[in-house]
Order: structure tokens, then C-alpha cells, then sequence
């Protein structure tokens, strides 16, 4: 098998796209390679068998009736350098793969000649064509294809790897059949295969493992021995932990399968602009398919290529509220440095429709199809990264499995110490020889315990039943053991500790550079009409089924309003970005006129801001909202109050969730569509503030409490504001009452002899700064003292690039990040791991995916029962303290 996929089953396993390509690297014999993608490094190195090699493996094998070989399974890297020797990837059979965990896995490599046998051996290019090989390599790994080509292992995500925006948009013609049929040979059916394992595989593999091979071996020397009872007794309990391993592996499977063997009818443009109806297995990357405009499940990576999309990515992210995508349309070809911009999936996610996500509602012009471009499918799909991350887990966690090893290798030690001991002393006293052994061999067992896999195996399983009464599915058993070694916790702050809802609290005008008193009742006020037309006409929400839909901040703030929101039918409105305009009509009783809104600027955490475009009878104005710090700092300085920032300290010490808006008049007919946001986002006029409640979930204290008895350490990692992350963390107990809360600042610009900003701690409440120079900063013994530390984003990115030598004190004794951005807190929890923490992160939204992927636990609040987010889903909203009794027999909170 291999890519010859054009004459196999449709079900076939087959090996599917991967997320890197693997980059060439000076190796041995030219056959060491080094994968690119940091999360799934690994080193693949090139072998070839040889007669002897072979021969000797088998007799070998055969003369020890299986032990030679039972040891060479063990130990993978022994294996192929006994059976095959190193050589160019053009000569291999074989190939070591060794991931970043340092685990082994022996390949076998394919070999296909173009001028041999009848299947293709094309390959796709970087920017998605194809192109055919004289030779075409390949293996399979982690259910990815890996092809040699151009001096190194790709995957087929290859395709459109190295492509424009601009080229993607122009490259969208439909494909022909033969194409179709070439693709497939190279990508695959789109489909995500989930093999149920026979249960004599999984027994064979899990009797395998060294444990239960010394357990075996263990039971026949007490039976001999005349141990018999205690020996059934092992033998019960063992083949009870075998049953309910193999088990819960298979529920784990079936459970997984019913995640991914999901297909269905979709609809794709083939052949001379045909709309054919079709299985979504038979997507090829290149297809172009219509997106129905009632929605639909997608099954496939794509480009939005015209239209707007609502989605929900919760299966993916954990996080539940419709997300607004946008097509390549209008987007600039520039990048900020003047190159050209090339198309990536981390960069273009608000273009980029995923597989798995539920598309809720299109929008385009009527009886226009909303069309997206297929790019990647099955295994190579951000989904199926996800997939393949469940089923090969990283091993549970180093530092628990290290330990346990030490303990067994030091009870081995103290074993053969017994042993010589015993077998001197028996051959002394002239005992036979079977006896002799039978002593010895009797003292490892009891000293080495061989029911611990046993005791392990059951403890995962009851837990893991236990978690599932609480309503917290867990999809990686392993990580259970792993719990009961947790140091810190860490927690995003909005919709985790605090609840998803917030509450309105009041609106401050700002005009003329002065800001104005609370006003609380906003709909209809006369004084603040400007404001609540920006608030009502800058989101991203949308009408699904007559409900609004969206972030829910956005929704608190428009239902404050009193205004209505319809999508435009009328047919003659232009629309900036070819969309069917959205039409907000003020209360019945205003006399201001309806508007639309012709273009949005979607929210990201990294941005901090979400703004619109937004036209009625004679004008045209862009409204842009978002974090104090950020809109000010896109403000036109003499439009902000002098005491503006003095006012946001205040309300967010108070720990308010605080959003500024800010306006800007743009010339009507002016071709705004070609202009980049970063044009749009500048030079505003500041116009308000609005301050939202935010409380905190009724278990949230509960369960710091609980986490501080038991002497973990619960940090806070927010996008929010500092103050606001600090009052809620005193609040909840992060920050303990008794100690004193400092923060650590810089302030851009300022720097010392070495060229490095200089940090600075004061107090919080305190205004005066007290400066310090970095290398006076010994936060570890300041920590003693009874304090706690805070820190923003920007200033830890600061101590990153400049300090790094403070930050491993730092991640240590920092309980509040905030201003965090979602690769911010992935870099937090990854340097919490580097430190030797064992970390748990618990989050609820797309910007803790990262994180929650990075730690040892990671837990996602979500209503999506089946979110492949992270180890842990739990579905009760909240941070439910979970008292759990791990296999390990360690009691555990998150
Ligand atoms: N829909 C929105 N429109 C405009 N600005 C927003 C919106 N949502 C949040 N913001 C601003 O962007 C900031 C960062 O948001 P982000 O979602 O990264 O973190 P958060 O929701 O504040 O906190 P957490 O990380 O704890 O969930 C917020 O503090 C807020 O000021």
C-alpha cells in the first residue's frame, strides 16, 4: 500500500497529509533527517537489511525460542541495527524514526518506479500542483505519509505550503476528473480511519511489555514453589487488570472512531463549474466546494474563497460561541514588511475553515454560492493533528514514569544483591542447583513488585469511571497517573474562574479629550447616541434562527443598545467585501437613521480590538473597540483624556472588564475594501468606555482553597487587564489575603548601561514607582516575604528577550500573568515544564488551546462533550474542585 490510493478501498488505511515536512540535515550517510514541526520532532535515519543480518535475526530468534526476539521488541533501536545497516535514503528498506521523547519506531519503505507498474507517482508541489516523480519513496508513520522528495521527507500538507493569498483565490478552478484521480493517488481518500484493534492484539501487546513478562515469570516461580495461592491470586488480579485495560482501550477507540469516521454529502464544484453532489471522502485538496447557506458539518481544511461564515470550532477548541471567518477577498498582498504575503494556517485562521467545525450560517449575496478551497484533508487537517495527538500520546509524564524506574532499578539492585547472597549461600551449604535458583530467582519477586502494572491498570480504569460521573470525559487515560504529581495549576481567568456571562455596569463618554459621568441606562439617552451607535454596529454577531450569535461580551453590549440587527435583503446595497450587508436599525422611536455594516475586522486576542466599517444615509465611519491600552494607544493622542488612564486603573483595581471605543470618519465612496486594517485602525477619535461586571464562579474560591491546602500552586493567566487580573485573584484566593501583591513593570524606552529596559516592582495601589535595577530583583527570596508577584504580558515578554536568566525565578514565584497572548501562555506553561513543574492548565476558549495542548493536564471547559481540546473535557462550566483518588493513590484537584 501506499500512494496508490486511485485502486484502494475507500475504508483503506491509509496514510495521510502531516503537518511538516521533514527538513534535510547533514547525517549519516545522507539518511538522517530532522523534522521541522517542534511538537512531532523527530530524526528518521535510513537502513538497508542485508542477507547475514537477516539470517542470524532469525536463527537467533529461533534458538532462543523467542526471547532474542521478545528483548529486540523492546528495544526497537537494537532491532535494526542487528537486522540492517545505515545508508542513503535512495538504498533504504527500512527507516529508524525517533521522536522528541526519544521513543523508536521501525518503518518500512516503499519503493515505486515510474517506468515499473501502472500507478502514478506524483506528488504535489508546494504550491499545490502536482508534479510526477521518476522514483517515488515513501513510509508510513503515525498514520502520516512521509515522501522523499527534493532531498527530504514531506508530508502532502506540503500543498499549498508556499502559496499566496492572491495565488489561492486566482488557483480556485475546479478540478478535472482525471485530476481528481491523480490526486487521490498522492493524498488519499478523505477519510480518518480508526481501527478497532482485535482484542488478541492489544492482549498481545500489552502481555508484551516487560512488567507482565516478569509477572509470568514471577507466577511460575511461586507455583513451583508452592505458593499457590498467592500466585492465583496474582494471576486474578493481573488478567482482571488486563481485561479492564484492554477495556477501556477499546471504549477509548470506539469513542475516538465515533469523533472521526464521520462523512457525509457535500457538494463540489467539478468539471466545467458542475455543482456535484458527492461523499465527503472523495474531497481531494484543490476541490472547490459549496458551502450550503443553512450550514453545514465540514470535513476538510479549507480557504473561504468569497462570503462570510459562521462557525462553531468548539469540537476543535473547546470554546462554543460562533466565530465569524472571512474570505482571502480584500486581503492585502503586502505584509507588514513590504514582502509578499504567503498563505500559513496559523496566520490565516479567520480565512481558514477547519475540519470538524460546524459551519451555523453563510453570507453573500443571494443565490450566490459561498465557495472555499479545499487545502488539506483526513489525517493532515488541524482535526486529524489532534486525532493523531490522542493516539500517540506523548509519554504520560517523564518525571512520574523516571521516578518510577529509579524505583524499580533500586529494588532490582537490592534483588541481585539478595541474589548472589542467596545462591552463595545455598551452594555453600550444597543445596541443588534448582533449588538454588528457585531461592534466588524467589527473593527478586518479592523485593521487585510484579502487581504493580496490575494495581495501575485498575486504578486508571475506576478513575477514570469516577471522572465520568462528575461529567469529566477524559480521552487520555495515561494522563490520569500524571495528576496525582501536579505542582501548579494554571487558570485563564474569563469563563473559567469567572463566569461566561458579564453584566453591563455603566458607560463614560468621552468628547473633547474629557470624559463624562457613569450612565447606566444607555438606550435612548440623549447625551451618548454617538457611543451606542458604535456599540451597537461594532461586533461581529449575527442572526441564527432569529437569536443573536456571537462573543458574548459582544451580546451584553448590543442588547444594551435597544437596537435591531437584520440581515440586508435588499438587492441594492453595494457591500464593501461582496457580502450581504447587516442592517442595524436604531429603537422605533429614534430619529437617527438605520446603517449597515459593510465590513468587519474579526477580534483576536493577539489584536485586542475588533472593529467595523459602518455607512448610513450620507456617511461613512470605522468603529473600533477593544482593551483600553490598545485603542489608546491607536488614538489620536489629543482625543484622550488626561486622566483617561488614571480612570481605567480604578475601575479595573475594582476589577471591571473594561472595553474603549473609538471612531473614525471616513470619505464616503472611498475604496476602503483595498484598505488594510492597519490603515483603518489609526488615528481614531476616543469616544468611551464601557465597564462590565464580571464575577466570579460560585466554586471558584472553593477550589483555590482547596488546591492551596494541598500545596498547589494556582497561577492565573489571563488576556485581561493587570489590575483587573489582580483584584480578581485576590478575590478568589490566588492571591492570598495576608500577602502583599506586587507588580512587576517596565516602561518601553527606559533602559540601563547594558541597553536592557530596566524592571521595576512597586506595590499595588501604590502610584510612585520604586525602580530597581534587574539584577536587584531576587524575586525568589522576596517571595518568602510573604509576597505575591503580578506581571502583564508586555513586561514578560521583556524578561523573555532581555532576562532570561530571570525567568525560570520568575515562572516560579509570578501567580498573576495578564495581558497574556494565547503563545504567551504556551510559553508560560512550557517554562513551568522546563523548571520541573508538573503543570494542569485549565481553560475554556480558542486562545488556551495552545496552552491546554502544552501541559501535562490540560482541562477544557466545555459544552462540547466530544472536544479533542485537551485530555480532560468537562462539561460542568466549571472549576469543580474533583477530589480524585488516581492510580496512584494521590488525591487530586483541578
Ligand atoms: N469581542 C471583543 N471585542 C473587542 N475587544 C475585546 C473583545 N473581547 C475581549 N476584548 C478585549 O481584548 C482583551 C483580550 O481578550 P482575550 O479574549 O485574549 O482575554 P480575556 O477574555 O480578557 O481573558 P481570558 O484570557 O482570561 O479569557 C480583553 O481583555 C478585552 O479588553
Amino acid at each position: 500500500m501506499g500512494p496508490g490510493g486511485s485502486r484502494r478501498p475507500r475504508n483503506s488505511q491509509h496514510a495521510t497529509p502531516a503537518t511538516a515536512s521533514a527538513a534535510s540535515r547533514n547525517g549519516i550517510n545522507g539518511g538522517d533527517q530532522k523534522s521541522k514541526d517542534p511538537e512531532h520532532e523527530f530524526d528518521i535515519i535510513a537502513y538497508r537489511t542485508t542477507f547475514w543480518r537477516t539470517f542470524f535475526f532469525y536463527a537467533l530468534s529461533f534458538g532462543t525460542c523467542g526471547i532474542f526476539r521478545l528483548f529486540l521488541h523492546w528495544k526497537p533501536k537494537l532491532h535494526i541495527q542487528f537486522r540492517a545497516k545505515l545508508c542513503s535514503v535512495e538504498s533504504a528498506d527500512l527507516v529508524l524514526v525517533v521522536d522528541s521523547h526519544d521513543r523508536h519506531q521501525i518503518c518500512r519503505v516503499f519503493h515505486r518506479n515510474r517506468d515499473q507498474g501502472t500507478e502514478h507517482t506524483v506528488v504535489a508541489n508546494q504550491d499545490g500542483s502536482l508534479t510526477e516523480l521518476e522514483d517515488l519513496r515513501w513510509f508510513n508513520y503515525r498514520k502520516l505519509q512521509y515522501t522523499w522528495i527534493d532531498g527530504e521527507w514531506s508530508t502532502p500538507s506540503r500543498a499549498y505550503s508556499h502559496v499566496t493569498p492572491g495565488a489561492l483565490l486566482k488557483g480556485g478552478a475546479p478540478l478535472k476528473e482525471d485530476d481528481v484521480a491523480l490526486r487521490r493517488t498522492y493524498f488519499g481518500w478523505n477519510v480518518m480511519p480508526v481501527k478497532l484493534s482485535p482484542f488478541y492484539e492489544l492482549l498481545y501487546k500489552e502481555v508484551l511489555s516487560p512488567f507482565y513478562i516478569f509477572q509470568i515469570i514471577s507466577v511460575t516461580v511461586w507455583y513451583i514453589d508452592d505458593y499457590v495461592y498467592y500466585a492465583a491470586l496474582i494471576i486474578v488480579m493481573s488478567l482482571y487488570s488486563v481485561v479492564m485495560t484492554l477495556k477501556q482501550t477499546r471504549s477509548q477507540q470506539r469513542r475516538l472512531q465515533s469523533m472521526v469516521v464521520e462523512h457525509d454529502e457535500v457538494e463540489v464544484i467539478r468539471e466545467n463549474g458542475r455543482v456535484m453532489k458527492m461523499d465527503s471522502s472523495e474531497i481531494v485538496p484543490g476541490d472547490i466546494l459549496v458551502i450550503p447557506p443553512q450550514g453545514c458539518m465540514m470535513y476538510c481544511d479549507c480557504v473561504l474563497l468569497n462570503g462570510t461564515v459562521i462557525v462553531n470550532e468548539s469540537m476543535l477548541t473547546g470554546e462554543s460561541i460562533p466565530i465569524t471567518k472571512v474570505s482571502l477577498e480584500g486581503l492585502s498582498a503586502l505584509a507588514d514588511d513590504g514582502h509578499e504575503k504567503i498563505f500559513s494556517m496559523e496566520k490565516h485562521g479567520k480565512n481558514i475553515i477547519f475540519n470538524g467545525t460546524r459551519v451555523l450560517q453563510t453570507k453573500y449575496y443571494k443565490g450566490q454560492h459561498v465557495k472555499a478551497l479545499a487545502i488539506r484533508t483526513s489525517y493532515s487537517t488541524t482535526k486529524g493533528q489532534l486525532i493523531r495527538a490522542i493516539m500517540y500520546p506523548k509519554p504520560p509524564d517523564f518525571k512520574f514514569f523516571n521516578e518510577l524506574m529509579k524505583f524499580v532499578y533500586v529494588l532490582a539492585g537490592v534483588a541481585s544483591i539478595g541474589f548472589i547472597y542467596t545462591s552463595f549461600i545455598l551452594l555453600y551449604r550444597g543445596s541443588s542447583v534448582l533449588r538454588m535458583i528457585l531461592r534466588a530467582c524467589d527473593l527478586v519477586t518479592i523485593v521487585v513488585p510484579p502487581a504493580l502494572p496490575a494495581v495501575m491498570g485498575i486504578g486508571i480504569f475506576y478513575a477514570q469511571r469516577r471522572l465520568r460521573q462528575k461529567s469529566i470525559y477524559c480521552i487520555s487515560p495515561s494522563t490520569i497517573n500524571t495528576c496525582g504529581a501536579i505542582d501548579v495549576v494554571c487558570f485563564d481567568k474569563t469563563g473559567t474562574l469567572t463566569e461566561d456571562g458579564l453584566d453591563f455596569y455603566a458607560l463614560r463618554v468621552v468628547e473633547n479629550a474629557k470624559i463624562g459621568e457613569n450612565i447606566v441606562q444607555i438606550a435612548q439617552n440623549e447625551t451618548c447616541q454617538n457611543v451606542v451607535r458604535a456599540i451597537a454596529t461594532c461586533h461581529t454577531l449575527s442572526k441564527i434562527n432569529h437569536e443573536l450569535h456571537g462573543d458574548p461580551l459582544d451580546v451584553i453590549m448590543f442588547e444594551q443598545t435597544g437596537y435591531s440587527l437584520e440581515e440586508d435583503d435588499s438587492e441594492s446595497h453595494e457591500s464593501i467585501e461582496s457580502v450581504q450587508p447587516i442592517l442595524i436599525r436604531p429603537p422605533k422611536d429614534s430619529t437617527l437613521p438605520d446603517c449597515q455594516i459593510v465590513k468587519q475586522f474579526t477580534f483576536s486576542s493577539g489584536l485586542q480590538r475588533q472593529s467595523v466599517i459602518v455607512t448610513d444615509e450620507d456617511s461613512m465611519k470605522a468603529y473600533c473597540k477593544g482593551s483600553p491600552e490598545m485603542i489608546m494607544s491607536l488614538c489620536k493622542p489629543e482625543t484622550v483624556p488626561d486622566n483617561f488612564h488614571d480612570i481605567v486603573e480604578e475601575y479595573s483595581q475594582h476589577g471591571y472588564r473594561l472595553i474603549a471605543v473609538a471612531e473614525k470618519e471616513l470619505v464616503v465612496g472611498s475604496e476602503v475594501q483595498k484598505t488594510p486594517r492597519q490603515s483603518i485602525e489609526c488615528d481614531l477619535t476616543l469616544i468611551g468606555l464601557v465597564a462590565l461586571e464580571n464575577r466570579l464562579k460560585p466554586v471558584t474560591t472553593e477550589v483555590i482553597q482547596k488546591l492551596n491546602e494541598a500545596n498547589i500552586r494556582s497561577v492565573m493567566v489571563t488576556g485581561d487587564n493587570l489590575l483587573t487580573a489582580l483584584s480578581v485573584a485576590r478575590e478568589c484566593g490566588i492571591i492570598q489575603s495576608k500577602k502583599t501583591a506586587y507588580l512587576i513593570e517596565h516602561e518601553t524606552g527606559v533602559v540601563d548601561k547594558k541597553n536592557r529596559t530596566i524592571l521595576t516592582i512597586r506595590e499595588k495601589g501604590e502610584h510612585h514607582t520604586q525602580e530597581k535595577q534587574a539584577k536587584s530583583i531576587d524575586l525568589s527570596k522576596m517571595s518568602n516575604k510573604d509576597c505575591q508577584f503580578a506581571i502583564s504580558g508586555s513586561t514578560f515578554s521583556v524578561v523573555t528577550h532581555e532576562y532570561p536568566e530571570l525567568l525560570d525565578q520568575l515562572v516560579c514565584v509570578c501567580n498573576v500573568f495578564a495581558r497574556m497572548a494565547p503563545e504567551q501562555k504556551q510559553l508560560l506553561v512550557e517554562h513551568l515544564q522546563e523548571v520541573g513543574q508538573t503543570v494542569a492548565m485549565c481553560g475554556d476558549g480558542a486562545n488556551d488551546c495552545a496552552a491546554l495542548k502544552a501541559a501535562h493536564a490540560g482541562i477544557s471547559l466545555s459544552e462540547a462533550e466530544a472536544s479533542i481540546a485537551a485530555p480532560f473535557t468537562s462539561k460542568v462550566g466549571g472549576v469543580g474542585g474533583v477530589g480524585e483518588e488516581s492510580g496512584t493513590g494521590s488525591v487530586n484537584y483541578f
